[in-house]
């Protein structure tokens, strides 16, 4: 890091590293858009400054380059590497054992299904809060074989899961640009403007109907602001588990979506009873009583089925937009499905 930060343009470090802008405003050096190195910058700085801000030259960059290495550090800290996720049954809601182990790994789809009021969201809640025998089904959940530290089970900062919940209530009045660019800030990115770039063109993908960077958050469609967040969550938060509530009825390429987060190695906790959604999935944990009575895994017959299942979604969808055109369905719908 020292090595960089003395032989790197300050232009440059500030392009890669856009916080460092906040450690010269704090110390009242405006001029830090230069091609000069923080060494040349130290030297043109006049003698009545230096004794103005009461810093030697020496000083403010050794604390330059202790600021840098600290967010560095960081940075790193943020960023665990899950090489698998264990759920070490507890008991159901009448007290009998679960007798199940389940391990989950980055790139994995799981579908959680069960009866209303059985156990899904628990089992959600068990898993982001790194459960240790402390919640009502007394379940474990180890984080790569071990016992997690008390900072990851507490820290807001290492959030180890990322929620994708139905409603996305924008309530400032930004534009999209703007909105990713503060989270992309906050997130402490290094190259912003690729990121939002990315992050706005790959939610254009996910949503059915397109939108620019000009537009105020407040005005995309319930589908489009979903995508955003999913394109967002995928591209930019460092949590391994992405948990999705409903994806369902979103108006978003639900393929697509899982795809991108599968791509980006996250483990994706998906509680739904949409049956492509459940099929896309590896596995799926059916929950009984409180208690995981099932893990089922997805078989070569189901994988079959669910493209006849995609063939007969995308004819709905079809349907749909034809009454979206005021159009009749009068035609014979055995042959527009093909059975
Ligand atoms: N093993 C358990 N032991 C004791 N209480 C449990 C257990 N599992 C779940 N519960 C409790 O049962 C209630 C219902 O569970 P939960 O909300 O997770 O159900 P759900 O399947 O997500 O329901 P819905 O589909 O309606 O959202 C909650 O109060 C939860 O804490």
């Amino acid at each position: 890091m020292k090595e960089y930060i003395l032989s790197t343009t300050l232009d440059q470090i500030v392009k890669e590293h856009p916080y460092v802008e906040d450690f010269f405003i704090s110390i009242g050096i405006r001029n830090f858009h230069t091609s000069l190195t923080i060494e040349e910058l130290l030297y043109n700085l006049a003698d009545d400054f230096l004794e103005d801000c009461g810093m030697e030259r020496e000083q403010i960059l050794n604390h330059f380059i202790g600021f840098m290495e600290k967010i560095s550090e960081l940075k790193r800290q943020s960023s665990l590497t899950i090489e698998e996720i264990t759920v070490i049954g507890g008991q159901d809601k009448s007290g009998n054992h679960e007798n199940v182990t389940l391990t989950m790994k980055p790139g994995e789809i799981i579908c959680i299904v069960g009866a209303t009021g059985s156990g899904k969201s628990r089992l959600l809640a068990d898993i982001e809060c790194l459960a240790q025998k402390d919640t009502p089904t007394g379940r474990r959940v180890l984080l790569n074989g071990e016992i997690p530290p008390l900072d990851k089970r507490f820290s807001i900062e290492h959030k180890l899961v990322a929620q994708l919940s139905q409603n996305m209530n924008f309530i400032m009045d930004l534009t999209v640009e703007e909105f990713v660019t503060m989270h992309a800030e906050s997130r402490m990115v290094s190259h912003i403007d690729q990121a939002v770039q990315m992050i706005a063109q790959c939610a254009n993908e996910l949503a059915g109907e397109k939108f620019t960077m000009d537009t105020p958050v407040t005005a995309l469609s319930g589908g489009q602001s979903r995508a955003l967040m999913i394109a967002d969550t995928a591209l930019l938060s460092t949590s391994p588990i992405v948990l999705i509530d409903e994806i369902e009825n979103a108006g978003v390429d639900r393929k697509k979506a899982l795809e991108l987060l599968v791509k980006k190695e996250k483990i994706v906790l998906m509680s739904t009873h949409d049956p492509i959604l459940a099929l896309l999935g590896d596995k799926r944990i059916v929950i009984k009583n409180g208690g995981i009575s099932k893990i089922i895994e997805t078989s070569q017959v189901e994988r079959g089925n669910l493209k006849l299942l995609q063939r007969l979604d995308a004819r709905l969808v079809e349907l749909r937009n034809m009454l979206r055109r005021g159009k009749k369905i009068e035609f014979d719908a055995r042959d527009f499905f093909e059975i």
